[in-house]
């Protein structure tokens, strides 16, 4: 199984981007995992929020296929302890599925026909962090996940 997380944006807080090249290359050792940076909408500053997101769900939905899992990261989604969410992913596994597909959504968050076409949401938290923030929580949690599943000492329970 692959496991892509579409984002928004690039990230511009070097900081940040280390960390989460970091966890990237730690998650590399157990699973394919890549980030694919969507680039920003253009001339985004003049239009609605109903249009920028509309705009950003195209790009999000172009880059999937009816045969992938589309999980949306969102405040309003399902909660998970880190072991339930590692046996998520190992169910995911089981099942046969080649691609795992996460997306953060923009600053105003997903169209509705993203929320159509997704199989699921999931929260990391109901508080709401900013589209930059959440993307290392999550690859982290992922990182998490897979040490939960391989019994390595990073998760102390
Ligand atoms: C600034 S938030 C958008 C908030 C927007 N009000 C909404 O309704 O989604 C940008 C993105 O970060 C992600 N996000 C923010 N907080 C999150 C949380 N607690 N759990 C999961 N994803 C979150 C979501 O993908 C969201 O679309």
């Amino acid at each position: 199984m692959k496991i892509t997380l579409l984002t928004i944006g690039k990230t511009d807080n070097t900081e940040l981007q280390s960390l989460m090249d970091d966890y990237t290359k730690r998650l590399g050792y157990y699973i394919s995992f890549e980030m694919e940076v969507i680039p920003d909408v253009k001339n985004a500053k003049n239009l609605s929020e109903a249009l920028q997101k509309q705009a950003e769900g195209e790009e999000i939905l172009k880059r999937t296929t009816m045969a992938d899992v589309l999980v949306l990261l969102d405040e309003k989604g399902k909660t998970f302890t880190s072991e339930g969410f590692s046996q998520f992913l190992q169910k995911k596994m089981n099942s046969g599925l080649k691609n795992l597909i996460f997306v953060i959504g923009g600053p105003y968050g997903f169209s509705d026909a993203v929320y159509s076409r997704a199989n699921g949401k999931v929260s990391l938290s109901s508080m709401t962090f900013s589209h930059q923030m959440v993307r290392l929580f999550f690859i982290e949690q992922l990182y998490r996940g897979f040490t939960i599943l391989r019994n390595e000492p990073y998760h102390h329970r």
